[in-house]
């Protein structure tokens, strides 16, 4: 897959997407990000990229005309016809989910604009975006984090990405549940013990058992992943269970 992400601020993306799993990524050619720093392509000689609002009010606005000379220069060195996947974040976007993620990781090109200051200018949105999407309810300071988090839950989806043992998290997600807890060494650490189900050995019990405790923790934190998931009659019964309990 190849990633374009169209930024004032490159440095910005150095620490996320260059360690661990995305580097790995990258290093085996599975993913191939570049990034273009939108300052490169303003035309005024103060190499100015934002400007004040028409109609007054606070904070600047990214003017139009660098990023559409970047985004232009940007997909011609693309190879797909068509106009690629564009996605700005914003707050005003559409709430980012797993199921987009794993649609995005299908698509061969991705292009990515990044805001800054108050936004781009509306035109940017309107002529070239085709997805505006947020991250969620929060102030930031910049639609960078927003995008190097849409990469990298979309690069872990791109096969031969994650080793097999990762993958196989994979699945857990999948059960649409919150996750069991984990332990690892040692089995006593300060006095604090891991559950001995997970030493009998018995696979089918510790399966039980992690089932068990992702519905608790669901049903407790987040109901509303509850209604969504595919239950067993054994899943709906621990969660009577758990509901006469509480
Ligand atoms: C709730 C709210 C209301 C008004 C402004 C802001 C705000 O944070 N404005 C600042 C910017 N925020 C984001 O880009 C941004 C923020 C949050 C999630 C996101 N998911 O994608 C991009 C996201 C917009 C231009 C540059 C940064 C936030």
């Amino acid at each position: 897959m190849i990633i374009k992400v169209l930024t004032l601020f490159p440095e910005m993306f150095q620490g996320p997407l260059n360690v661990s799993i995305i580097k790995n990524a990258q290093e085996k050619g599975l993913l191939d990000i570049e990034y273009i720093n939108i300052r490169d392509f303003t035309d005024s000689k103060h190499k100015k990229v934002d400007d004040y609002p028409y109609g007054g009010g606070a904070g600047m606005v990214m003017t139009p005309q660098p990023i559409f000379d970047c985004y232009e220069s940007t997909i011609k060195t693309l190879h797909s016809s068509s106009k690629p996947r564009t996605i700005y974040c914003s707050p005003k976007g559409k709430t980012f989910h797993q199921e987009m993620a794993i649609e995005m990781a299908k698509e061969k090109e991705l292009v990515f604009i990044c805001g800054h200051y108050e936004g781009v200018d509306q035109r940017v949105i309107d002529e070239l975006i085709t997805d505006e999407i947020s991250i969620g309810d929060f102030v930031l300071t910049g639609g960078e984090l927003p995008v190097a988090v849409i990469i990298d839950t979309i690069a872990r989806l791109i096969p031969g990405v994650l080793g097999q043992q990762e993958s196989f998290q994979e699945e857990s997600f999948y059960s649409g549940l919150l996750e069991y807890p984990h332990y690892t060494r040692p089995q006593n650490f300060r006095g604090l013990t891991v559950p001995s189900v997970l030493f009998s050995g018995n696979h089918k019990e510790i399966e039980k058992w992690r089932r068990k405790k992702s519905l608790e923790i669901t049903l407790h934190r987040r109901p509303d992943l509850i209604e969504k998931a595919e239950l067993t009659e054994e899943d709906k019964k621990n969660i009577n269970a758990f509901k006469n309990h509480c």
